[in-house]
């Protein structure tokens, strides 16, 4: 069933366990990430980037929808990054039911302006909002966030921002980054400003730049031909440590991606003579199932819904 990211995330937060946030673009990913959700009887968001709304559009839109409506499990439509108060409120329009408002890189007060006009005006809607405070590494989709300005979470201005904007999630930056580079081996996750910010605040916490980037998809991707640097991603013990101390809302869109391509790639090598576009996309949903199971067991979703 469609429901809204608060239904999703307040239990997720209560029962300490994290829920995946996929990022989809096409009909394949949505498949694999809902009826994997429902295999395993997970609750789950799938979210889209404004990127995505430019390649998809409504049409992408209606199906992640259509399958969220019929799905066994609750599903919520997410929007990933938005950059305005317009972006949010027409995602909205597009039948979205929860939006983030990315104001991170804007100084403290603009950043609160800016997600209480989107709460006020989603909450007005029965939509849920997640905000974000504090910066990235990496690249964000519309801000290119380099390791100097990069800053993490400050707890108390948490408390501060929170009250003042009345978001319902909020995204921290404690460490992880956008992409299939999170820094040179096992990145640094600060769960010493996890567990400070858990204690201070009572709303599901999100953590983005969350893919685990495994280095069998790695491999796969370069034997079937791609080509990719030294990537690292999260480990999943640091995940499980931060799902059992506020965060319910785990971002994972690169390793989506990794195990799309690797499936189409392995297709293309293994069969040059195959052009039916059923063959060439749809082993891939076989890949990203088994990616998708193994986040869920990692943030304990399994049988929650
Ligand atoms: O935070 C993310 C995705 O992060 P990854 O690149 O680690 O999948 N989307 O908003
Ligand atoms: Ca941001
Ligand atoms: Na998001
Ligand atoms: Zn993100």
């Amino acid at each position: 069933m469609l429901v809204t990211g608060k239904d999703i995330l307040v239990p997720a937060r209560a029962g300490k366990y994290g829920v995946g946030a996929f990022n989809t673009n096409n009909m394949e990913i949505t498949q694999a990430i809902i009826h994997t959700a429902e295999r395993l009887r997970s609750p789950v968001m799938v979210q889209m980037s404004e990127g995505a709304i430019k390649y998809g559009g409504q049409d992408l839109a209606n199906i992640v929808i259509d399958l969220a409506q019929r799905a066994t499990v609750p599903v919520a439509l997410h929007l990933d990054h938005g950059s305005s108060y317009e972006s949010a409120l027409k995602a909205i329009k597009m039948g979205f039911t929860s939006v983030m408002i990315d104001a991170s890189h804007h100084p403290f007060e603009e950043n609160i302006h800016e997600t209480r006009r989107v709460v006020e005006a989603a909450h007005a809607m029965g939509i849920s909002v997640e905000a974000e405070l504090g910066r990235l590494g990496g690249i964000e989709e519309h801000v290119v966030v380099d390791e100097k300005d990069a800053f993490l979470t400050d707890p108390q201005e948490a408390v501060q921002f929170v009250e003042q904007t009345g978001t319902d999630y909020l995204a921290i930056a404690i460490g992880t980054s956008h992409g299939a580079y999170k820094g040179k081996g096992r990145p640094f996750i600060d769960h010493e400003r996890i567990e400070k910010i858990e204690q201070l605040l009572s709303i599901p916490l999100v953590a983005h730049g969350s893919s685990g980037v495994p280095a069998e998809i790695v491999q796969r991707f370069r034997d079937s031909g791609g080509e990719i640097g030294d990537a690292f991603g999260i480990a999943d013990e640091d995940l499980q440590r931060a799902t059992q101390h506020g965060i319910a809302k785990v971002n994972v869109d690169t390793d989506l991606r990794l195990a799309m391509t690797v499936g189409v790639r392995e297709v293309l090598k293994a069969t040059p003579k195959e052009f039916d576009p059923r063959k060439v996309f749809g082993p891939a949903r076989e890949v990203m199932s088994q990616i998708i199971e193994h986040k869920m067991r990692v943030l304990g979703s399994v049988g929650k819904a």
